[in-house]
């Protein structure tokens, strides 16, 4: 179990507008350890919005995101969790291996090393290659093996299945599964369904 997971993560209230056209209102939820909140909704509907604001990287309109009982932002939110966006957080001028040293040396230790991680999403013998070699399937499974080298309880993922192949995604769901069957907690955006093996997911579908 992570040691944390006594942890919660709540939404009250939250609404959010943009350019004069409301996304969401009213909206709660609250999501314990074990279990994936799901946003879902067609393109434009308002997930990344909401997704960002449960991040903390941008103010609701109305309402309060906490963890642990506090409003975020806080300097424990940031510690427990990992946000795994678009862009997958991976810095382009260095190689995968510093990579992944540069978010070992910035968090807690995860599950895995590093070597175990890059065995784990298919990346071994990659470890020299500059970001800019590899394909997008393979950027998204290093973000992958980031949150496996680190310790976060709680995942935060913008579309994780996205340019990853079959392969990709089974392995993206078991990972998914097994972190929730150790207590951490999962909030993602997804237009695909998702399989994970009995995992408690709640949804919330914006329109
Ligand atoms: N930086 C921005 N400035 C102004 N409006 C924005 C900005 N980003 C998004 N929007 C608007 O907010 C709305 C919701 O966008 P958001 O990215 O949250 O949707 P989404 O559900 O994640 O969409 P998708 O499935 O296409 O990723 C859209 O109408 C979009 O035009």
């Amino acid at each position: 179990m992570h040691p944390k997971s006594c942890h919660k993560l709540e939404g009250q209230n939250l609404s959010c507008t943009r350019d004069d056209r409301e996304l969401f209102a009213g909206l709660g939820f609250a999501v314990h350890p074990g279990q994936v909140l799901l946003l879902e909704g067609n393109n434009g509907s308002g997930k990344t919005s909401l997704l960002r604001i449960i991040c903390g990287f941008r103010e609701p309109d109305t309402g309060t995101v906490s963890w642990g009982e506090e409003a975020i932002p806080h300097y424990q939110y940031y510690s427990d969790m990992a946000y795994v966006g678009h862009l997958d957080g991976i810095k382009k001028e260095l190689t995968v291996l510093e990579n992944l040293k540069l978010s070992q040396a910035l968090s807690q230790s995860g599950r895995l090393t590093i070597q175990q991680a890059l065995d784990k999403v298919r990346l071994s013998g990659y470890e020299d290659t500059l970001i800019q070699a590899l394909s997008a399937g393979q950027k998204r499974r290093l973000s992958l093996a980031r949150l496996l080298i680190t310790h976060n309880v709680l995942w935060i993922l913008d579309e994780p299945f996205t340019s990853l192949d079959k392969q990709g995604i089974t392995l993206m769901e078991s990972l998914m599964a097994e972190h929730c069957a150790n207590g951490g907690m999962i909030v993602m955006t997804s237009h695909h369904d998702i399989d994970l093996n009995g995992v408690d997911v709640q949804r919330i579908r914006l329109s």
